[in-house]
């Protein structure tokens, strides 16, 4: 073994002042190669913890526990970040110029209506965040630290340097920390090495594995030292945190690869539809632009009145309106008991439609009870059971509620027994040996699959406890025993064992061969009544359920029966190692059912459904589910899952039934469809306005609007849109999976954007031609003209049917109503002046009566024939 020490470390003394060239943090070597003793003194703690007090001082000078710290922006800093909006800076820029020429009034006029609408926007936004921050918190994964010496738990972005950790199988390992004890510590570290076999791990001073022979490190080799993102499979330890956040390995790699989560679907679309408009808008511009000025009108009113138009076009309540959405109905759904950890799977879970799950807990109860421990014959054996038992017992690994149910079945007196060692469940193996003494006399214990228990078998033992061998026919007898009780819904675990030489002090896989069969323990999960009803309506809801399970084929073909669920195909883990990747993606979708499946292979599963261009939602609570619900496009696990199911979930439900998946299914699908209203009411009016300004500047000697009443239009328009996220959805909307359409949109803006401006083109025609008016009356008929359209129009968009079938929000109808009153009754008030209104004569008001209630008709009439010719596409 080779431990070389630092030239000038000495003991590893004085020569080490790296720890705190680094933040204050031990050195990433120092880690593993210092002696503990040492590392608690540096870091100036002792194995019963730091005291609350300290730990709170250190959490402010190294920063939160967490890899990919995201720098907080303050809430002012980020109020002002909205002001970076070039548009914007221009705007304000330019009517500053226009006040020292002496038009002051309309400086502070913009001033403030800029003002209001980014304050407007940013409240909204600033809330809904928040909320969801909360909601997020109330999921984080919990460590169990030494404060004040007593064990606590506290969320791990909370740890610090010093803090003394316990940890247990399931946990994730929080920070790059150094073993003071351990008991069978198997860590799987595949994160950091690939490796998916678990590394077994021992407090120590002394190290192996951390020095390659080529000089270069890996100090996850380390086999003292636990590193962050790594998690325990089995056994407990007590650690010492050394690095945090950032500076453990795993942040290195974080920040190294620069982890952004990949852009969803729905975020992609809502950004290729903000470019199609800020280009659309750029072209308008500048034509306006060149228009006036070829015209010869003032430059400086000019590129005001261009920039109001620019910042009136420019959907800039988008972001905003998609997160209140989202935080709208994660809202909602926390009240149906499902947290949102990731706000964007909710568009993800609306446009969902495959669903893959696995069987425990969301096809049965989950309360699984041991009923009875047979021999291969069928017969009871107090042999089996004592061994199953002791097998349980002695197993270190996160108790699964397999052994729960065998602890629990009766007591059984362990006096006498002691454990030497153990080899860890793992999901490619399905099975746990421990290696106990008794009486002086040595014996290996196996519990797992029974058909590979069965395969590795050589003997049994029979009732009288002698060992004959396994014949072809007993075997086979054996076999249809454990057909039997598959095909009667019980699962089953297979019992094995051998002697041991009595001074073999450990046991590896190999041992697991030339076994004695025992017998069988059997378990009843009952299934869960609902699922059946539940995956139905999913069906009907165009979400397809497929079962993913590590259970065997038998036992999960009689759930299905029992649920009442049809078996459209089943492939086992066998079959899938003899298929290529492109065979699977031929097979996967006729198959519901996946058996003896490993965590691998579900995974592999997933991303063969992904490549037929599905959305697919993962649902699972064990760390065999965590690849499969890291590559998922929505994850769901439940509260009392692994740490590493939860950590890699968008979504945790707090009660485990899959019919409230269904539910945040539909909440899903609303919250697309609100955004697409909101989206869909911009591109049709912004397109529109886009041609009646074009034209209006072409044939207008005076401006058809002047800069600050489009800077109020759009303010008012913004305000009007605050109740879209409450807005209802019809249920025929929200009935299918929901994808984001960006040729849809497009369509939609072509037909509707162009009906809007005949209106606008008549009002224009009216306006000159009947009341013969000059810039004034022009500017403020326009502007009501066009308040009340664009307004009102929300009632025809927001649904496919009839306007008057489909029953609006009472928010959504207030605000729309309140702010065409505002727009109506502002240029007849005093205030009006300020903005160049005049107050228009009462038949004006007749004729937007006539127009509105025309362009809505028009508006209803098109969009039967627009959703008759989509529904042809
Ligand atoms: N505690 C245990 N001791 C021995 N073997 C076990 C234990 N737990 C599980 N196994 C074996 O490993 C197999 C896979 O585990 P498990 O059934 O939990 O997988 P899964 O994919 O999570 O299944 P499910 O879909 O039912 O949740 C089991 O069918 C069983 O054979
Ligand atoms: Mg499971």
């Amino acid at each position: 073994m080779n431990i070389t020490r630092k030239p000038g470390g000495g003991d590893g003394g004085s020569g080490h002042s790296d720890g705190d060239s680094d933040g204050g943090q031990i050195s990433a070597d120092a880690v593993w190669r210092e002696p503990a003793a040492r590392l608690l003194a540096r870091l100036v703690t002792t194995p019963a913890g730091l005291r609350g007090a300290e730990a709170e001082a250190r959490l402010a000078i190294h920063g939160p526990n967490d890899a990919a710290t995201v720098k907080r922006t303050p809430l002012w800093l980020q109020f002002l970040s909205r002001f970076r909006n070039p548009l914007v800076i221009i705007l304000l820029g330019a009517s500053g110029l226009s006040a020292a020429t002496g038009d002051i009034a309309s400086f502070v006029i913009i001033a403030s209506i800029v003002m209001a609408s980014m304050t407007l926007d940013f409240v909204q936004e600033a809330r809904a965040q928040s909320a969801v921050e909360a909601l997020r918190r109330s999921v984080a994964v919990q460590a169990t630290v030494r404060r004040d010496g007593a064990p606590v738990s506290v969320p791990i972005d909370r740890l610090v340097p010093g803090d003394i950790v316990e940890l247990i199988a399931g946990d994730l390992v929080p920070a790059d920390a150094r073993l003071l004890e351990s008991r069978d510590l198997f860590i799987n570290q595949a994160l950091l090495t690939g490796e998916p076999y678990p590394a077994e791990k021992h407090a120590s001073d002394k190290t192996s594995g951390a020095e390659n022979p080529a000089g270069a490190e890996n100090s996850a080799e380390a086999t003292n030292a636990v590193f962050a993102g790594t998690s325990v499979i089995s056994g407990t330890a007590t650690i010492l945190v050394c690095r945090t956040g950032a500076r453990t390995a795993l942040g290195h790699l974080a920040t190294s690869l620069a982890e952004k989560p990949p852009a969803t679907a729905f975020a992609v679309g809502v950004a290729s539809f903000g470019m199609l408009i800020m280009r659309l808008t750029i072209l308008m511009v500048f034509f306006v632009l060149v228009v006036n000025i070829s015209f010869h009108r003032p430059v400086l009113e000019s590129l005001m009145f261009a920039l109001a138009l620019a910042v009136g076009l420019t959907p800039e309540l988008l972001p905003m309106i998609v997160t209140v959405t989202m935080a709208r109905s994660a809202m909602g759904l926390s009240r149906r008991k499902v947290i949102v950890k990731r706000l964007s799977a909710i568009h993800d879970l609306g446009a969902m439609d495959v669903l893959c799950t696995d069987k425990t807990g969301t096809l049965t109860e989950a309360s699984i009870k041991l009923v009875r421990a047979i021999d291969g014959r069928g017969a009871e054996s107090a042999s089996a059971f004592a061994y199953a038992f002791i097998n349980s017992h002695f197993e270190t690994g996160m108790k699964s509620p397999l052994d729960e149910a065998i602890l629990a079945a009766h007591p059984f007196d362990m006096a006498g027994w002691t454990k030497i060692d153990e080899v860890p469940f793992d999901f490619e193996r399905r099975r746990i040996s421990v290696l106990v003494e008794h009486d002086g006399k040595r014996r290996l214990i196996v519990k797992g699959a029974p058909e590979d228990l069965l395969r590795l078998s050589a003997k049994y033992e029979a009732a009288d406890g002698q060992e004959l061998p396994l014949d072809a026919e007993t075997r086979r007898i054996f076999q249809a025993t454990l057909d039997d009780l598959g095909a009667q819904g019980f699962r089953a675990l297979g019992i094995a064992g051998h002697a041991i030489a009595s001074d073999d002090q450990s046991i590896a896989v190999a041992d697991e061969s030339n076994l004695v069969f025992v017998g069988f323990a059997v378990f009843l999960d009952p299934p869960k009544a609902s699922a059946g009803a539940t995956i139905q309506a999913l069906a009907t809801a165009g979400v397809s359920v497929k079962v993913l399970t590590g259970d065997n084929e038998l036992v999960a073909r009689h759930v299905f029966k029992e649920i009442g669920v049809a078996v459209t195909g089943v492939l086992t883990g066998d079959d899938l190692t003899h298929l290529s990747e492109e065979a699977l993606i031929a097979q996967v979708s006729r198959v519901n059912l996946f058996c003896r499946v490993n965590p691998q292979q579900k995974l592999r599963i997933l991303m063969a459904l992904k490549r037929l261009g599905h959305v697919v939602g993962y649902m699972g609570d064990g760390i065999n589910d965590a690849p499969a619900l890291h590559a998922a496009d929505v994850g769901i696990s439940v509260d009392g899952a692994a740490d590493v199911a939860r950590a890699a979930a968008d979504l945790i439900l707090l009660e485990h039934d899959l019919s409230v998946v269904r539910e945040a299914v539909v909440g899903g699908r609303e919250t697309v469809q609100n955004v697409s209203k909101y989206v869909l009411m911009g591109s049709s009016s912004n397109f529109g306005n886009m041609f009646s300004m074009a034209g209006a500047a072409l044939f207008l000697p005076f401006l058809p609007m002047l800069p600050i009443q489009i800077l109020l239009n759009n303010l008012l328009y913004d305000v009007s849109e605050i109740a879209i996220p409450f807005d209802g959805v019809d249920p025929e909307a929200v009935a299918l999976p929901v994808k984001w359409d960006i040729t849809f949109i497009e369509r939609f803006m072509l037909v509707f954007g162009p009906v809007s401006s005949v209106f606008d083109f008549l009002t224009f025609y009216a306006l000159v031609a009947l009341f013969g008016a000059g810039a004034p009356l022009f500017q403020t008929g326009w502007f009501i003209e066009s308040m009340t359209t664009q307004v009102l129009v929300v009632f025809a968009i927001r649904t496919r049917r009839a306007f008057f079938r489909s029953k609006p929000n009472g928010f959504l109808v207030a605000m729309a109503l309140g702010v065409v009153a505002v727009a109506i009754a502002l240029p007849l008030s005093p205030i009006g002046q300020w903005f160049g209104f005049v107050a228009p004569p009462p038949l004006f008001f007749a004729y937007l009566v006539g127009a509105t209630l025309a362009y809505l008709a028009l508006v209803e009439i098109v969009k039967i024939f627009f959703y008759r010719a989509m529904a042809r596409r």
